[in-house]
């Protein structure tokens, strides 16, 4: 075993270049003090240590609290970004009428790489006024865009996909660049993206409507779907482009036109999206784009009180939701929300395949970096098979390269920032107060970058424990050990979200009854992956109500006329 010592601040990333490593190992070894790091196989390359442990030696102020974890991770260099292939896709302004503008004030707020903390460029500080702007914007180009036959609409959003793809590389850049997700999951982010304007683009020339027998004689009864109006949009940091164009893909398909608040996080995305939109020949004002940080409770509020808007569509958490819901109710405007989850992730013992499992538990639980509103937020398996699964489970952890997005390599990048990091930890404090064992992780990586937390397993969790309750939104996997089916299941609906929800069995009878039995809006039985165009995507209880994706999602914009004509004599005259 090597011992290699570091000095407390000195990062690992420093050890890139194998001389300096020696000489600085030789220098430790002088003076040995502060923190000791033993590398059961330190892999001289210039790129990677692989299963490094981490020990504190014994000292009175250790800087950060270390405990075993055992975890591959991917050095950064330094965060050197990739340039886009289109650098006119990096834009640093707003999208009102069909142009890039500033705000009024000119005031603007900075957008941060949340892997280095390194500054990418800044964006205006959208006001009250200003979003007024978008509106009336968007309120004229209504009066053209809704009289669109469908198949021009159609024709438009087929070409905004076509766009998105001409231009996926550097979306998947921009995505990577402003969330940190790694490059790999940004790219299926792109894909997934465009995937609503191809599904809507199909949808929108089908929107039929019905005939209806009246029971009133003479009467004949049709109806007809008709745009809503204006939609004020609002949508999450969390996925930059698929959020945003899983609401304005069905909305343009419906005859809407739209004003869209990007997350103040990461809002390049977005404008670049609203760039295509240009080329693909979407006319002005029918997308517009709003940005701001600061003001984004007045921007918020301004789209859910303007009368011209009626339809507001947020992704978000649930205590946002319900402010934005008590705001939208002055104006009864038709509302969609997509809002918070904690969703239980079930392995019965009949499971077919645990490996299979396990790899779906995994991909649930991290994917990016445990932020989606999908992820597995409690994970329960059946006791028979509790120890064998947690054993698997946490080498798959072992083995993911943490680190920069656009690294070779890497399997999970940052969270978006410290708020994000507080909750983790909290969460994994009072787990281990209250006899959770950490197996994996359990602790920042300041080496890597400000907002790295080491992907983190915690075994014998229990329901009483604060993950229990609330979403981490997060790298940590809650592992709770049960008996019977009843018991589990009571335990999963024991939230007052309920949004996604997993199982695992091979047993047929047992599919419907928990299927049936789980009080959520989507379930993933033998699959830790459900996100899809085509699938309707939306919870139930404080997870909020509306679908989006499929063909439910364009009813969202959409209102039901019904048209009786009076009348009608049913003989035949002559
Ligand atoms: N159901 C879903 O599809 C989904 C998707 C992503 C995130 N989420 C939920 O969001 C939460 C994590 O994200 P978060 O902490 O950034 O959520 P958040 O609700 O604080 O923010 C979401 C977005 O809403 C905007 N926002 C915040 N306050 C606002 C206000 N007063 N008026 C108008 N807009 C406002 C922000 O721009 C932000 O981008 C989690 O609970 C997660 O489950 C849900
Ligand atoms: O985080 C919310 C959305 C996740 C998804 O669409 O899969």
């Amino acid at each position: 075993m090597t011992i290699l010592w570091s000095f407390g601040s000195v990062p690992l990333r420093q050890y890139l270049d194998v001389q300096q490593f020696d000489d600085d190992l030789r220098t430790a070894q002088r003076a040995p003090k502060k923190t000791i790091i033993m590398a059961s196989a330190f892999m001289r390359s210039r790129f990677s240590l692989t299963s490094a442990v981490v020990k504190a030696r014994p000292s009175p102020t250790p800087k950060i609290p270390f405990r075993p974890f055992p975890l591959k991770f991917v050095a950064n260099m330094g965060h050197n970004v990739p340039k886009l292939n289109d650098q006119s896709l990096l834009i640093s302004q707003a999208f009102v009428n069909g142009e890039f503008v500033d705000a009024a004030s000119s005031e603007t707020f900075e957008v941060h790489d949340p892997s280095s903390g390194k500054k990418i460029s800044t964006c205006p500080e959208f006001n009250k006024q200003d979003t007024e702007n978008a509106i009336a914007a968007a309120e004229e180009a209504l009066k053209s865009w809704r009289k669109k036959l469908p198949r021009e609409r159609a024709t438009l959003l087929r070409k905004w996909y076509d766009e998105m793809q001409k231009n996926a590389a550097d979306i998947a850049t921009l995505i990577t660049w402003e969330n940190g997700k790694p490059l790999t999951d940004a790219k299926g982010e792109a894909q997934y993206a465009a995937n609503f304007f191809l599904w809507f683009s199909e949808e929108a020339a089908h929107q039929h409507g019905d005939v209806v027998p009246s029971s009133v004689p003479g009467n004949r009864v049709h109806v007809i779907k008709q745009p809503v109006g204006v939609c004020g949009l609002i949508t999450p940091w969390n996925f930059p482009a698929a959020m945003i164009t899983r609401k304005i893909a069905p909305a343009l398909a419906a005859g809407c036109t739209v004003v869209a608040k990007s997350p103040g996080e990461t809002p390049f995305t977005a404008n670049a999206l609203a760039e295509l939109s240009r080329r693909a020949g979407i006319p002005k004002g029918v997308v517009n784009i709003v940005t701001a940080m600061k003001n984004t409770a007045e921007v918020g509020e301004t789209l859910t009180t303007d009368p011209r808007i009626k339809k507001i569509s947020f992704t978000g958490s649930t205590n946002v939701g319900k402010l934005l819901m008590k705001q939208a109710a002055g104006t009864m405007k038709k509302v969609s929300w997509e809002l918070g989850g904690n969703a239980p992730f079930i392995v019965f013992d009949d499971c077919a395949d645990l490996d299979a499992a396990v790899a779906g538990a995994i991909a649930c639980k991290f994917r990016s970096s445990g932020q989606t509103c999908v992820c597995a937020n409690r994970i329960y398996v059946q006791e028979s098979i509790y120890d064998k699964f947690v054993e698997k489970f946490a080498e798959k952890v072992k083995n993911f390269k943490v680190g920069y997005g656009f690294d070779d390599g890497v399997t999970h990048g940052p969270v978006i920032h410290d708020r994000a990091i507080g909750k983790v930890e909290a969460h994994v404090k009072d787990a281990e107060k209250k006899g959770g064992k950490v197996l994996v992780g359990g602790q920042k990586l300041p080496d890597l970058g400000p907002n790295f937390y080491a992907p983190t397993v915690i075994r014998d969790v229990t329901k009483d424990m604060q993950v229990a309750r609330d979403e981490t939104f997060g790298p940590l996997a809650a592992l709770f050990k049960f008996k019977t089916e009843k018991e589990v299941v009571e335990l999963a609906n024991n939230t007052e979200v309920g949004l996604a929800g997993y199982f695992y069995s091979s047993n047929v009878n047992r599919i419907y009854r928990v299927a049936e039995a789980l009080e959520v809006g989507m379930v993933g039985v033998n699959t830790g992956l459900i996100s899809d165009a085509a699938s309707p995507f939306g919870g139930v209880k404080e997870s909020g109500f509306g679908r989006e994706g499929s063909k439910y999602g364009i009813d969202e914009y959409s209102i039901i006329k019904s048209i009786t004509i009076g009348g009608i004599e049913n003989d035949l005259q002559g």
